[in-house]
């Protein structure tokens, strides 16, 4: 399961104003990135462009031969097919409850029949960890519950690709550790390609296996995590450590004096801290598309900052990681758990 996305020379623009040009990745299949950026660069627009709900003015979109922007208004919709998409707000109808809002779909796009729908809807639902809450409204439950149902939704059409916008949004920090938990153990078990916007740093230190950064109308970089997280480059550094000095000011980009200024007063920004090792299935397996800790910095011969890939419990996950796998049976159909509904 789960397809490439090859990104060519992307460029989106409404009216006059650019929003983002040139922008080219690849989001390799079964794997896990994000996308950042600051406020307003454009991740919304990107994710929307992706899924063809917005025509880019040009460039190429190219899932296996069918590039996205050119294709029939037919083919589109079939090839919409092999996205489910969380919106923010999880965008449930607030009159239904979460049974027949994640039935929607299937209703809507599959001739099945109710008893059908009955044991995907029930399956989805276990897998997001809601059973016992399908008879509820959404104005019933709490923000995390509502994500994990507009999850249950993106899923039922069993999707190739799964693009998440800020599904952190609105949710206090132990509710995203759930849920990026639970989009671990997602990709763990069904191998789509997952495409995450977000502005949770811990979220995209720890979570991905690939990480892009949108900034000044570009694609500033995207690539493995370790490769952006031991990055000097100076907008990826100051985001991903969520710092004030650097070229990124309050209202996008900071102006000529103003990094003058900074300059002057002699900033260093030091070490970089230490990369931390990468989510793991709860059940202790490892995702087909994870990388060893290390294995990019590595091949690259770049020097990990001090204390990187170890965990709370002192571990150091490049010694860990080869008696790992050796001990795992490699992740397939493993279940992941999120405790009951009311988290
Ligand atoms: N349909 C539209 N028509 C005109 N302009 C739009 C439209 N949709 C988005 N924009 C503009 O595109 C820019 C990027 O918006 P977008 O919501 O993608 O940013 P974002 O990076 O997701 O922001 P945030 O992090 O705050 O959610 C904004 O200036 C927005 O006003």
């Amino acid at each position: 399961m789960g397809v490439e996305i090859r990104v060519e020379g992307l460029t989106k623009a409404f009216g006059r104003q650019t929003i983002w040009a040139d922008v080219s990745l690849t989001l390799p299949a079964g794997e896990i990135s994000v996308l950042l950026g600051p406020s307003g660069t454009g991740k919304s627009v990107f994710l929307k462009t992706l899924v063809g709900l917005l025509k880019p003015e040009s460039g190429h979109i190219w899932i296996g031969d069918r590039d996205l922007p050119r294709l029939s208004e037919h083919l589109l919709y079939e090839t919409r097919k092999l996205f489910g998409v969380l919106f923010q707000d999880g965008a449930l109808f607030g009159s239904m409850n979460l049974y027949d809002n994640i039935a929607f779909p299937l209703r809507e796009h599959t001739k099945k029949s109710e008893s059908e729908v009955r044991r995907i809807v029930m399956e989805k639902i276990d897998m997001v960890g809601l059973v016992g809450a399908e008879g509820k409204l959404p104005g019933e439950i709490s923000g995390g519950m509502r994500k994990r149902a507009g999850l249950a939704r993106a899923l039922v059409l069993d999707p190739e690709i799964i693009l998440f916008d800020e599904p952190d949004s609105g949710l206090d920090p132990v509710r995203t550790a759930y849920l990026n938990q639970l989009i671990v153990d997602l990709n763990a078990q069904i191998g789509a390609t997952f495409l995450i916007v977000t502005h949770d740093i811990n979220t995209a230190r720890t979570v991905p296996d690939n990480i892009g950064l949108l900034f000044r109308r570009e694609l500033i970089m995207f690539g493995p995590r370790e490769m952006l997280l031991s990055s000097e480059e100076p907008v990826v550094r100051q985001f991903l450590n969520a710092r004030r000095h650097g070229p990124i000011g309050m209202s996008e980009e900071k102006d000529v004096s103003e990094l003058e200024a900074e300059a002057k007063l002699g900033h260093d920004p030091g070490q970089l801290p230490p990369i931390p090792p990468q989510l793991m299935p709860t059940d202790g397996g490892v995702r087909r598309s994870q990388s060893p800790p290390g294995s990019w910095l590595k091949a690259h011969g770049v020097q990990p900052p001090p204390g990187s890939f170890i965990d709370d419990l002192g571990r150091d996950w490049v010694q860990e990681w080869p008696r790992h796998v050796a001990s795992r049976t490699p992740v397939a159909g493993a279940q992941p758990s999120m405790g009951g509904p009311g988290r």
